[in-house]
């Protein structure tokens, strides 16, 4: 795999992200179309069970360029084509994707014991090794029970009241009638929420540094090439994971005496009622794997939802109205629970531009999913985002409608698994609760200080090298929201 992606260069994705006339872009997609399908292996004999078909698509690179340029457009297309299981070539091994509410749900609720995590360690060991999304079995049930201790309901109402004045500092200064690209600034505005938030307010060089070693360990995780060699990602990441490492090992025993109400404190001192606690390791290898958790994904999800009221100033205005009515006091956690509308366009928001659309696995054991027989070892992509485009559970689903979620329609209840951004089973979200009020706040403060719009026409493009990032930045505009002039 690692001679593979060598191969392939480490700006590939720049090039496989070039703007395309649409008929050329729709042509180039044909051809990610399954051409000679094939069997993935073959079921045991009397078993009863089907092969998985699929193709491998291009020798050793097989579908992943379509993948980073079609993100979940590429697993719809092969749902459509192939069924709920299928396979294809990825990143040098062969990919089994689990798509529609039936599969993803008896991927991630793993009834038989059959699905691990080592589907994410081949990916992102290196960089967030030992983090709770990369533990498996009693291990995992193990740190998870501890950490939940650092995100009881007292507990995320104290972040809540430790981001705000964050947001409150920032967003209003963002520059007006001019274009601004919106995710950079989520991005370091997240950055700047979670290590006030996690990590207790800290500024200066080596605040800097800390910030940039995280982002050098996201990126590593998805560099195309995958070798410690001199200017590469991947080495700036290894460097960075190792500057982590020795910052939270120094900052732990002083943390330890602390009654601080930051996340690092709080994991620290985390305990069961039974005594389980985590060792300094697990501390250090966990606020790493969390800090990456939770800023990447606020931002994608806060960039869309800006994107999707500047397309929609009809929903722009209603939430708007909301967060006025709220006042000008710092909103706590039951304010920003009381912003219905901006729940409701998250949440759309989330169902079409969600911030992990696959989630992924390895087989421990041969095993069946829906009927076809999937061998020990095989890599596995529950594609949780093609459940939310499901024309059996949503009414026209490319359209942006976010009364979907509201009653009477609740048409994310048709299906257990019809929406879920956040996954589901023993690994769903821990932050789920937290990322959403974050992201709640973002909006609020957002919509309290500028009217946000959107060049006429213009439609975001997704880079999927790792979770979807716009591939421009997402050029929007501010204004003062007093003004008409839109
Ligand atoms: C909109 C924001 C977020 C989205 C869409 C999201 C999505 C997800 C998804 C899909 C998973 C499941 C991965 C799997 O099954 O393998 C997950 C796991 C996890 N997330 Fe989030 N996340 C968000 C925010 C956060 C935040 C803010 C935090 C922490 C403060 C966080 C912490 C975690 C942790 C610890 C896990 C691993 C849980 C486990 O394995 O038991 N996430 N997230």
């Amino acid at each position: 795999m690692s001679l593979v992606r060598t191969a392939t260069g480490e700006r590939l994705s720049s090039v496989v992200l070039t703007p395309m006339p649409a008929g050329v872009d729709r042509r180039l997609f044909e051809k990610t179309r399954p051409r000679r399908v094939e069997p993935l292996a073959a079921p045991p004999a009397g078993s009863g069970l089907t092969a998985v078909p699929g193709d491998a698509g291009p020798p050793l690179i097989g579908h992943t360029l379509s993948y980073i340029r079609y993100g979940s457009t590429f697993t719809r297309a092969r749902h459509a084509a192939l069924g709920p299981v299928s396979w294809c070539g990825f990143v040098g091994e062969h990919v089994v994707i689990a798509a529609g509410p039936d599969a993803t749900h008896q991927v991630l609720t793993n009834p038989d014991k059959a699905y691990s995590q080592d589907g994410w360690r081949f990916l992102v060991d290196d960089f967030f090794h030992r983090g709770l999304m990369l533990l498996d079995g009693d291990e995992h049930r193990v740190h998870r029970r501890v950490m939940q201790e650092a995100f009881t309901a007292p507990r995320i109402r104290g972040y809540v009241d430790r981001t705000v004045p964050v947001l409150r500092e920032a967003i209003p200064t963002w520059p007006r009638g001019q274009q601004i690209r919106i995710y950079p600034m989520l991005k370091s505005l997240t950055l700047d929420v979670a290590t006030h938030v996690f990590m207790d307010d800290r500024s200066g060089p080596e605040a800097d540094a800390v910030n940039q070693a995280f982002m050098d360990c996201v990126q590593a995780a998805s560099s195309i090439v995958r070798r410690d060699l001199p200017g590469t990602r991947y080495r700036a990441g290894l460097r960075g994971r190792a500057l982590l490492e020795r910052y939270f090992t120094a900052a732990l025993p002083a943390k330890r005496e602390s009654d601080g109400d930051d996340l690092f404190a709080a994991l620290c001192r985390a305990r069961t009622p039974e005594g389980e606690a985590f060792s300094d390791a697990d501390v250090v290898n966990h606020m790493i794997f969390l800090m990456m958790a939770a800023h990447d994904t606020s931002t994608i999800t806060s960039a869309a939802a800006a994107y999707y009221l500047a397309a929609h100033p009809q929903w722009q205005e209603r939430a708007r109205a909301e967060s006025l009515a709220l006042g000008d006091g710092p909103p706590d956690l039951a304010a920003l629970q009381s912003l219905t509308t901006l729940d409701l366009v998250i949440k759309e928001s989330l169902r079409l531009a969600a911030p992990v659309p696959v989630v992924m696995r390895r087989t421990t054991k041969d095993t069946a999913l829906l009927g076809h027989f999937l061998p020990a070892g095989q890599l596995v992509m529950a594609a949780g985002a093609t459940n939310h485009h499901d024309p059996a559970i949503w009414t026209d689903p490319d359209v942006f409608d976010p009364e979907r979620f509201a009653e009477p329609r609740r048409e994310d209840k048709a299906h257990r698994d019809a929406w879920i951004p956040f996954g589901g089973g023993v690994h769903k979200c821990l932050g789920m609760l937290f990322g959403s009020l974050e992201v709640t706040a973002i909006l609020h403060e957002l919509l309290r200080h500028h009217r946000i719009t959107v060049a006429p026409g213009y439609e975001p493009r997704w880079d999927n090298t790792s979770l979807p990032v716009p591939a421009d930045g997402l050029p929007l505009r501010l204004e003062r929201w007093t003004d008409r002039t839109m």
